[in-house]
C-alpha cells in the first residue's frame, strides 16, 4: 500500500485569504514563517511568496488542487451579513462548508480551523459573559446566523482521530481594524447620512468589539495547539478582546476619532427594534422589485441595544489566548487607518 507523504505542518491555505481577517491572518502567518496558498473567489492584493488560487468554495475540484498539498487549511470565507441573502448563505455557509470538509479529507489535509462567530448563541436578549456551553439560538436574528450555526455544528461534528482530520471553531465577537469593509464604513455613512444622533435604548450596554490582530492570534494558537490528545478537538472557543465596553462609547469613540459627532439623543429600544422588523419585512416583500437594504436592520438594533460580551477562559487555558493588543491602542490604530473617512 502506498504511504501517504504528510506536507509540512506549515502548509497552509486560507479559504476567504482575500477579505479583511483572511488577509490579516495571511499577513501574519507569512511573518510567522508559514507558507500559504489563498483560496478566494476574488484577488485583491499580492504578497510575496503567497500563492493566489481564485475560487468557488462550493467547487470541490478547484479546491483539491489547492489543498492537495497543504496539512492545515483556515475557513474564513462567508459571504457578508449585510446581503442578507438566505439562499447564497446556505449554499456557501452550509453546503459549500460541507464541500471544504470533503475536500480536505480527500486531499489529506488533518487540521481545519473554522472562523465561526459568537453571534451563534445570540438571540437578541443580553448576553453577559457568555461561555461556550450556551445553546444555539434557537431563533437566530437573520440569516446569516442561522448559517453560521450550522456551519459551526458540520466542522465540530467532523472532527476524527481516527480520519486523522481535527477540527475547530473560533468564535470572535465584532471585529474591527484597517481594512475592515463593515464596521467604520458603515457607521461612517450612516453618520454622513445624519442618521448616528440617537443612541438606542439607554446606552449602557457592555459588548465585545474584538481587533483583527487579536483575532488573528487566537486563530494560529488554535491551529498549533490542535492535537490529537488536545482538548481543542471539535470545540468552540470564544476569542475577544477581553475588555467588554459600552456599545454606544465605542461607536462614539470612533466616530469623534474621525471628526463626527458622537450620538446623543435617546430613543427606545423597544420601538426602533419594531420599525426595524417592520423595515426589514417591507423590503423583504419589495425585494423581487426593488432591493433596499435598510441602514437599521434588526440584527445590528438588536446588537447595539442588548448586552453582549463573552468569556474567553477557555482559550486562556486550552490555548494559552491572551489578546495582544489593547482596546485603546486598537481603537487608535484603527481610526489612524482610515484617513479618507475623516469628516
Ligand atoms: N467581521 C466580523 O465582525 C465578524 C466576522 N466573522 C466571520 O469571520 C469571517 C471573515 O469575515 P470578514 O473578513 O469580516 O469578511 P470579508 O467579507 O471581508 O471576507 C470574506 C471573504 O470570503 C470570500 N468568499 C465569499 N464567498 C466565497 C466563496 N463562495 N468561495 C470563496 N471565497 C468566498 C470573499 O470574497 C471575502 O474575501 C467570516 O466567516 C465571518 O462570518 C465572525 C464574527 C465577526
Ligand atoms: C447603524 C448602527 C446602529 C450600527 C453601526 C455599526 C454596525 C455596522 C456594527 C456594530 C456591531 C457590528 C457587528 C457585526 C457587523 C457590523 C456591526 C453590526 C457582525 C454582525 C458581523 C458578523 C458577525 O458574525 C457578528 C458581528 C457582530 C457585531
Amino acid at each position: 500500500m502506498a504511504t501517504r507523504i504528510r506536507p509540512s505542518s506549515k502548509r497552509c491555505a486560507v479559504i476567504g485569504g482575500s477579505g479583511f481577517l483572511g488577509r490579516h491572518l495571511v499577513e501574519r502567518l507569512v511573518e510567522k514563517g508559514y507558507s500559504v496558498a489563498v483560496f478566494d473567489i476574488a484577488q485583491r492584493y499580492e504578497v510575496p511568496g503567497v500563492t493566489f488560487h481564485q475560487g468557488d468554495l462550493c467547487d470541490k475540484q478547484a479546491l483539491l488542487k489547492v489543498l492537495k498539498d497543504v496539512s492545515l487549511v483556515f475557513h474564513c470565507a462567508s459571504p457578508s451579513p449585510a446581503c442578507d441573502d438566505r439562499n447564497l448563505f446556505w449554499k456557501v455557509n452550509v453546503e459549500g462548508t460541507r464541500t471544504v470538509i470533503q475536500a480536505c479529507q480527500e486531499a489529506g489535509v488533518q487540521k481545519l480551523v473554522l472562523t465561526s462567530s459568537a453571534s451563534v448563541v445570540f438571540e437578541g436578549t443580553d448576553i453577559k459573559n457568555g461561555k461556550e456551553d450556551l445553546p444555539y439560538a434557537k431563533r437566530p436574528i437573520d440569516y446569516y446566523t442561522e448559517t453560521k450555526i450550522q456551519q459551526e455544528k458540520v466542522v465540530l461534528e467532523a472532527c476524527s482521530k481516527e480520519k486523522d482530520f481535527l477540527t475547530v471553531a473560533i468564535r470572535p465577537h465584532g471585529i474591527f481594524g484597517p481594512r475592515d469593509p463593515q464596521l467604520v464604513p458603515i457607521l461612517v455613512d450612516t453618520a454622513r447620512k445624519g442618521k448616528m444622533k440617537f443612541i438606542i435604548g439607554d446606552g449602557t450596554n457592555l459588548v465585545d468589539f474584538t481587533y483583527v490582530e487579536n483575532v488573528v492570534h487566537g486563530h494560529i494558537l488554535a491551529a498549533e495547539h490542535l492535537k490529537p490528545d488536545s482538548p481543542l478537538c471539535g470545540k468552540a472557543y470564544h476569542i475577544t478582546n477581553d475588555e467588554p465596553i459600552r456599545f454606544w462609547d465605542f461607536m462614539s469613540q470612533v466616530l469623534v476619532g474621525l471628526g463626527y459627532d458622537a450620538p446623543r439623543y435617546h430613543l427606545p429600544y423597544a420601538l426602533v427594534y419594531g420599525i426595524a422588523m417592520l423595515l426589514w419585512l417591507i423590503t423583504s416583500l419589495l425585494r423581487p422589485l426593488v432591493n433596499i437594504k435598510p441602514t437599521f436592520t434588526p440584527m445590528r438594533v438588536a446588537l447595539a441595544g442588548t448586552h453582549h460580551y463573552y468569556s474567553c477562559s477557555r482559550a486562556k487555558q486550552d490555548m494559552g489566548y491572551q489578546p495582544v493588543v489593547r482596546l485603546k491602542e486598537a481603537i487608535a490604530r484603527t481610526v489612524a487607518s482610515y484617513p479618507h473617512l475623516r469628516r
